[in-house]
């Protein structure tokens, strides 16, 4: 049985970065059950400063509503192939809006960026970044799929995720975990990806988008005939129950799949 993502719609930015925020820190929590470190997937666009609001915002002082950043090991669900202090970095992003906020008494996160020595070959870029996922998932051990215990997407206006477009060939990879992009639809054209099959695989899989600017390919993802031929859709598709969408009330104007607003 098809079990469907979970949509939520929150009325402000302010409600929206709260309700992430107890999202996140319970998929720490639960992973901090299984092994001592939280691995955690991000992408950029407009996520990073949302999940900087999320993060960086005081909680109760307890534990549980602490991000143990120390514990935390970040990777990236997409990078484009730039310098890592390029405007087009997605590393940069996330560094400015959330790295480099963490006060330093909370500890920082172990970051996995590409590796700029492949810049002029995307294709060895990929290669590289696969092989820092089997040093951290596989350790020797035979692993089909790396399984983050979080994984955080965006939704492109044209239903893209990571940098899976539409149509894209990528689309129908089985076995590699990081693909590379050499023509990009959107700038800056030379980009690495995690595969469908990794960005499906997280335990949990977060998706962020808000702003009215989402709310046509919303209508297709959740409401069309075809939306499970979109990138995002897919992951609804592949991943069911185990996808949450942190939408506004301006993104599902129009939207008829079933929205929980207010709170998880
Ligand atoms: O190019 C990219 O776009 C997507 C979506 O970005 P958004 O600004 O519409 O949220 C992003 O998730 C991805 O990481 C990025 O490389």
């Amino acid at each position: 049985m098809v079990k469907p993502p979970n949509l939520y719609a929150f009325a402000t930015a302010d409600e929206l970065a709260i309700q992430l925020r107890s999202y996140v820190l319970d998929a720490q929590n639960q992973s901090f059950a299984r092994h001592d470190v939280f691995r955690i997937a991000v992408s950029g666009g407009s996520l990073p400063k949302t999940l900087a609001q999320a993060l960086l915002q005081p909680g109760d002082g307890s534990d549980a509503d602490t991000p143990q950043f120390k514990k935390w090991e970040v990777f990236f669900a997409d990078e484009r192939c730039v310098p890592l202090d390029h405007e087009d970095s997605n590393y940069k992003l996330v560094k400015e809006n959330w790295l480099d906020k963490i006060p330093e008494d909370m500890g920082k996160p172990t970051v996995f960026t590409i590796d700029e020595k492949y810049l002029d070959d995307v294709e060895e870029m990929a290669e590289a970044y696969e092989q820092e996922l089997v040093k951290v998932f596989a350790k020797g051990d035979s692993v089909r799929v790396p399984m983050f215990d979080l994984i955080l997407l965006g939704c492109g206006p044209d239903g893209h995720t990571c940098s899976l477009f539409p149509g894209s060939p990528l689309l129908r990879e089985t076995n590699a975990w990081i693909l590379s992009i050499s023509d990009s639809p959107k700038p800056p054209p030379k980009r690495i990806t995690f595969s469908l099959p990794v960005a499906s695989h997280g335990i949990k899989i977060g998706f962020v988008a808000t702003g009215a600017g989402k709310k046509e390919i919303l209508k297709k993802i959740f409401d069309g005939d075809d939306g499970h031929s979109l990138p995002s859709g897919l992951i609804n598709h592949l991943a069911q129950d185990r996808v949450s969408w942190f939408t506004d009330t301006a993104a599902v104007e129009g939207v008829s799949f079933p929205q929980r607003r207010g709170s998880l």
